[in-house]
């Protein structure tokens, strides 16, 4: 559904985007992440065809996103990172000049969207805080119900009530066949939603991962507690990946092979065992610490 191939672009201050590349199936869930300045919203405006690359293309269902950008942004959702509104505009009279350039005959699925997400759609854009004017944003970019989705970091500003409403609607989307891309910096909203996920550092792809995949990688912390000091010394001692020790509490990384570590431990006396998972926010940190020693 969506395609970038090589796409690059390098600002005057030498910043910018290199070779990036990946694909978006139909109806998926695709998570861009990278810390700040990495290069997501770059990438995202040559999406909507705001920007000309120095090398490479997107086509959004065929279509060059750069030389069609006109028909492309007819049947994409967008929700920019920092949204410009018009001076003196409403929510609702927003909304209206969004509705009309998108023709929308229907206001249906726009009241509830606003009703679900909960804000004053007559108050005027200027005095909204940063969350209700995120709220706008997402009600414009779904209610045209468009086939492809692009959200630039949808539930920055959103309380927690709020990015689980939002979660909701993707899901909703995302089972009526809707493709999406969106950044952030939100794990467990990326968790919860995406399907896969590039990981994305100084302007290039370093990872494209299955979220299942990413899953599986994920390290258990197990806290085990021995009633004798003599057993922590042994256990800790027999080869396994000690993470921490204090005392007789021991905690182990473990991956994957559960039942050897539990028979093995089944051999003590133990007085307490906690398991903690690594989460995934971890894992990605790994991915960006390791292209930085590179
Ligand atoms: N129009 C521009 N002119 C010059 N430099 C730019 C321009 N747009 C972006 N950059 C630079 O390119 C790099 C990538 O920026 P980009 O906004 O794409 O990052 P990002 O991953 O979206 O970051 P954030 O999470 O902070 O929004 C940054 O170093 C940024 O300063």
């Amino acid at each position: 559904m969506i395609v970038v191939q090589d796409l690059t672009k390098k600002f005057p201050n030498g910043k910018g985007i290199d070779g990036v590349s990946f694909t978006v199936r139909q109806g998926e869930v695709f998570g861009f992440l990278g810390p700040n300045g990495a290069g997501k919203s770059t990438t995202i405006r040559h999406m909507m065809g705001f920007m000309k690359p120095d090398r490479g293309f997107v086509t959004i269902k065929g279509m060059n996103a750069w030389e069609r950008h006109g028909q492309v942004q007819r049947f994409v959702g967008y929700l920019p990172g920092e949204i410009a509104f018009i001076e003196g505009m409403t929510g609702a009279s927003f909304l209206d000049f969004m509705a009309e350039m998108h023709g929308m005959k229907s206001a249906a699925r726009r009241g509830e969207l606003i009703e679900r997400l909960q804000f004053d759609v007559h108050t005027p854009i200027r005095k909204m805080s940063k969350g209700m004017k995120q709220k706008v944003g997402i009600v414009a970019a779904f209610m045209h119900a468009p086939e492809v989705v692009i959200l630039d970091e949808p539930t920055s500003g959103l309380d927690p009530l709020m990015q689980k409403e939002f979660i909701e609607i993707v899901l909703e989307e995302k089972r009526k066949g809707t493709t999406f891309l969106m950044s952030s910096h939100s794990f467990p909203e990326i968790e919860r939603t995406c399907d896969r996920a590039a990981i994305i550092k100084d302007g290039v792809i370093v990872t494209v991962r299955d979220m299942h995949e990413l899953q599986s990688m994920q390290r258990k912390l197990l806290e085990v507690t021995f009633e004798r000091s003599e057993d922590a010394d042994a256990f800790a001692a027999s080869g396994r990946t000690v993470e921490s020790r204090q005392g007789n509490r021991v905690r182990f990384a473990v991956q994957g092979n559960y039942n050897a570590f539990l028979t093995d431990i089944a051999q003590y006396p133990i007085r307490n065992l906690d398991v903690f998972a690594q989460n995934l926010e971890d894992i990605f940190m790994d991915y960006y610490d390791r292209k930085e020693t590179r």
